[in-house]
């Protein structure tokens, strides 16, 4: 029986995400991959409330849920929000909009962040950063009392980490050539890696963050295993400042499909 798309079919339970791949649409309702990820940034700003403290995320997917809010608040749907950038390329959007801003001097807890992820795992761990905010994003997303994840199904995976994709490093730009080799060896224990440092400019120059900082983009040669002993020992090393794995720390993830929406609670107060 052929399954026609349905943008507002919802599931959600707190089994591990099953990524078995669903049947395709007929071929004239294909979504793009930009469409879905405006789905399911939509659907994570509807858990938005007049007065809360939003921490705004960074990225493609995450731009079309910072766009919602703006055009919410202003056909007055929304009020009393204040956001938190995770990035500069996020405050300038979010200003644009005139979406009220403070940071987490003025606002140390979060009500709620909405961000994408370059890829989840069934428990919810992601692989964030790709889009190089990976520092501010943690700091926010760590403060917030739910932090929505919005994704389309591509991001979905077995294992972070596993996809051959990056996982990315923020480190410190004094000696970045030592702090990668550092980086190569921690990771002899957990399969072995590339570790590339992130360009970004026209002449080849490194890919600066928003704090000063470079990024290594760790090519991982397989699963890593045991993901909490990772982040420990890459956090061990004096030179990195963060890492891109967002350990326990999703309450939802919201992933838009071809068949629909589907939402992955953690814990059961959760939206
Ligand atoms: O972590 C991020 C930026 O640092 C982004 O959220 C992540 O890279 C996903 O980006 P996109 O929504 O463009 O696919």
């Amino acid at each position: 029986m052929a399954l026609a798309y349905d943008p507002l079919f919802i599931t959600s339970d707190k089994s591990p995400i099953d990524i078995a791949s669903p049947p395709p649409p007929p071929s004239s309702m294909i979504l793009t991959q930009d469409e879905l990820k405006r789905i399911a940034a939509y659907k994570a700003v509807d858990f938005v409330k007049s007065g809360m403290v939003l921490g705004l995320g960074t990225g493609s997917t995450a731009r079309h849920a910072v766009d919602r809010i703006g055009e919410l608040l202003r056909q007055g749907k929304l009020e009393n929000i204040v956001g938190i950038p995770t990035s500069e390329k996020t405050e300038e959007q979010a200003l644009s909009l005139g979406i009220p801003l403070s940071d987490l001097d003025a606002h140390p807890v979060v009500d709620l962040s909405i961000d994408g992820a370059d890829e989840v795992d069934p428990y919810l761990n992601l692989v964030k950063g790709r889009g190089g905010s990976l520092l501010r994003e943690k700091m926010i997303e760590g403060a917030s009392k739910e932090f929505v994840v919005i994704v389309d199904e591509s991001k979905m995976v077995r294992h972070i980490g596993g996809s051959r994709m990056a996982l990315p490093v923020e480190i410190v730009p004094f000696c970045w050539r030592f702090t990668a080799g550092k980086l190569r060896e921690v990771m002899e224990g957990y399969g072995g890696c590339e570790a590339k440092l992130r360009l970004g400019g026209e002449k080849g120059e490194a890919f600066v963050t928003d704090n000063g900082n470079y990024i290594v983009d760790m090519y991982l040669e397989k699963d890593m295993g045991d993901l909490r002993s990772v982040s420990d020992e890459i956090l061990r090393l004096p030179g990195v400042v963060e890492h891109g794995m967002f350990l326990d720390m999703a309450s939802t993830v919201i992933i838009a499909g071809e068949l629909g929406v589907r939402i992955k609670n953690k814990h059961s107060s959760c939206c």
